[in-house]
């Protein structure tokens, strides 16, 4: 496929704003497990993130994994059980868990950047003190294992490879107080960054279009007041309302916008930052 060369510099014309107003700003991305199964869509997110950081963006990666983790579970013939979006997680699936977020997805994460020209360093939340945690405490009392929940983020160490011209990627894996290693969920380690990071925009790439009406029509833009009514009367429901609460947690904690888009969309990440129409929910309480 050619594109008129005119219509290209159009194309970098309408970005041109966009690059101003956010050079130097922070963009926390979670990269959902299930927006990085096909390999195409993994090399355009690589692209996008290293012309981010590019053009003086500061692109900081919290990548999921959950399909990877169940997909070698399920080959060492281990059990995998989810509870209200999140893994019981014993012994035995904390060292896969470990295994598969902070070696086989990180790296991938890191070589396609890499490739793509940029620098990227891949950390868990152990390196560094990153992302410490404690075991989550659920107010039924129904113990989940080794799931655990962010209690501080080293944002001294982002701010450091920032500078240096160096792409964060961060498997969701904490380090409690023992140095024992803790299960999160990847939408909770990127929103509590975003907050500690003040960062311009939180993005959550996932598999869905975005925030969808009871018809299964895309809302563009949400207002806080508006999640929370769609919350409490069941238009979101499922692994929507844990990444809607992080949203407006990020909200709270001084992030400008949430953007909930769809990862299956190519280039879904460059649309969102660079075009008027954005993709996928927009939810912010500012114009
Ligand atoms: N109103 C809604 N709009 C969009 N998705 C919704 C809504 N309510 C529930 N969902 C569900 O939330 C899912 C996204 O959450 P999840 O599967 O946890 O994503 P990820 O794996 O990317 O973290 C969607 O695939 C959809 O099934
Ligand atoms: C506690 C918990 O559930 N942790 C997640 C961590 C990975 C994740 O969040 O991956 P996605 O974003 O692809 O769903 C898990 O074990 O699957």
């Amino acid at each position: 496929m050619s594109i008129d060369p005119r219509q290209q510099a159009e194309f970098l014309i309408e970005a041109l704003p966009y690059m101003q107003r956010f050079q130097g700003s922070t963009l926390v991305i979670k990269y959902g497990g299930n927006a990085m199964t096909e390999p195409v869509l993994q090399e355009q997110f690589a692209y996008d993130v290293t012309l981010l950081k590019q053009v003086g963006m500061n692109p900081v990666i919290v990548h999921g994994g959950g399909p990877q983790i169940n997909a070698l579970l399920q080959r060492l013939d281990l059990p995998s059980k989810m509870l209200d979006g999140m893994r019981v997680t014993d012994d035995a699936t904390m060292e896969v868990v470990e295994m598969v977020l902070g070696g086989l997805v990180n790296k991938q994460i890191v070589q396609g950047i890499q490739r793509a020209g940029g620098k990227a360093l891949g950390l868990t939340g152990k390196d560094g003190n990153l992302i410490q945690a404690a075991k989550l405490q659920r107010d039924d009392g129904v113990d989940l294992g080794w799931v655990g929940e962010v209690t501080r983020v080293n944002a001294e160490l982002i701010r450091f490879l920032d500078a240096g011209g160096v792409i964060p990627v961060i498997a969701p894996i904490g380090v409690g107080v023992g140095g024992e290693s803790y299960n999160i969920n990847a939408d909770l380690v990127a929103g509590a960054l975003a907050s500690t990071l003040h960062a311009e925009k939180f993005v959550l790439m996932t598999n869905v279009a975005g925030v969808l009406d009871p018809e299964n029509q895309l809302y563009e833009r949400l207002r806080i007041a508006e999640v929370q009514q769609l919350m409490s009367n069941g238009v979101i429901t499922g692994g929507m309302i844990p990444k809607l609460r992080c949203c407006l947690d990020a909200l709270a904690g001084g992030v400008r916008a949430a953007h909930i888009i769809d990862g299956r969309v190519p280039h879904a990440l460059l649309l969102e930052v660079f075009t008027r129409l954005g993709v996928g929910t927009l939810i912010s309480d500012l114009d």
